[in-house]
């Protein structure tokens, strides 16, 4: 499996105009690889993860590409991605578990669901067990209402179903921030091991949580204001970021079993606006290291193998 995304902008179409969420996003993902997509609120996260598989109708394609295992995905063309969905790219969208629907019990909801897809329920009923056990539950929450599991519960049972036709990519939005850490860490697991099993290709990770995507993600790409930052092998991105960006989200982060009495401080400042962003480097006006020639968008170079960076000030650049 690969996916290679060139270029990708995708505008949502509002009154006052076009909100630029996606400008010129470039990156790749190898087979098995797990990439963890942090940033801030609001830097596209959730753009690139829907942009992957369904528009919705206020989001126009403007530019770019995107190929999965060397076909092109025609992502501005709702009918020719009805085969892809599910088949070979799925997505567990954020808040899909409270989004369980609350009359159905879990067993018909996977059967219509299946149907839907065209795909005979039989045909997958053993497999559906077996992950099911998987992800350590029984089969009786096939017969149960979705009010009857706990979060954990609901997030394991949404797994399950969107991998059922072991997608080439999973794309999993936030699928671990409304649970508790024990929760949060079994989930991420569940989530590898169904990788290591081959029922999912490859997956991008959507999380505000650096600390939980660097325990088990292959490589964390970072976004700012609708532009790649940062890209690179998990561990290398977090003990050597090579972004401003990437440097002061994780210097915002406690260390792990520090108290320093202090309080945590955010980055100063706000991401720009996206309906009339700047030119140049977005990250500029809040960026210590900035200079006269951040007026000028810095492009996304290799600084060290499989690691990417776009600042003028990296190393390359
Ligand atoms: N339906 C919409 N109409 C107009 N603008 C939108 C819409 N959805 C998102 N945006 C804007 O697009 C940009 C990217 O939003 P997106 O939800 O992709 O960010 P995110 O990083 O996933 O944020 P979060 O972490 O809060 O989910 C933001 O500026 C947001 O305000």
């Amino acid at each position: 499996m690969s996916l290679r995304v060139n270029g990708l902008k995708v505008h949502y179409r509002t009154l006052r105009g076009d909100v630029q969420a996606l400008d010129g996003v470039t990156f790749s993902l190898g087979d098995g690889e797990i990439m963890g997509l942090v940033g801030e609120s609001g830097c596209g996260k959730s753009t690139l993860g829907k942009s992957l598989i369904r528009l919705d109708h206020r989001m126009h394609h403007i530019a770019g590409s995107i190929e999965l295992n060397g076909r092109d995905v025609p992502i501005g063309d709702d009918a020719a991605m009805v085969p892809l969905r599910y088949h070979e790219i799925s997505l567990i969208p954020q808040y899909a578990m409270s989004a369980l629907n609350p009359t159905r019990r879990i067993g018909r909801m996977i059967d219509e669901l299946l149907r839907s897809r065209g795909v005979r329920p039989a045909d997958r009923a053993d497999e559906l067990r077996r992950r099911l056990e998987l992800v350590g539950l029984g089969t009786d929450v096939l017969r149960r209402f979705p009010i009857e599991l706990s979060g954990g519960m609901k997030q394991r049972v949404v797994m399950v179903v969107s991998t059922l036709l072991d997608p080439s990519l999973l794309i999993a939005d936030e699928v671990t921030s409304a649970l508790d850490v024990s929760t949060q860490r079994s989930v991420a697991e569940s989530l590898v091991e169904f990788r290591d099993r081959g029922h999912v290709g490859s997956m991008v990770f959507v999380t505000h949580d650096v600390a939980l995507v660097h325990q088990f993600a292959d490589t964390i790409m970072v976004m700012y204001a609708g532009h790649v930052a940062e890209k690179g092998p998990a561990a290398d991105v977090v003990s050597d970021p090579r972004h401003p960006y990437t440097q002061m989200l994780l210097s915002a982060l406690p260390e792990a079993g520090e108290d320093t009495g202090e309080r945590l401080r955010g980055i100063p400042g706000t991401p720009p606006g996206l309906l009339d962003p700047p030119t140049g480097c977005r990250f500029r006006d809040r960026c210590p290291m900035a200079f006269d020639k951040c007026a000028e968008r810095p492009p996304l170079v290799e600084t060290a193998p499989g690691h990417w960076s776009a600042c003028w000030k990296t190393e390359g650049h």
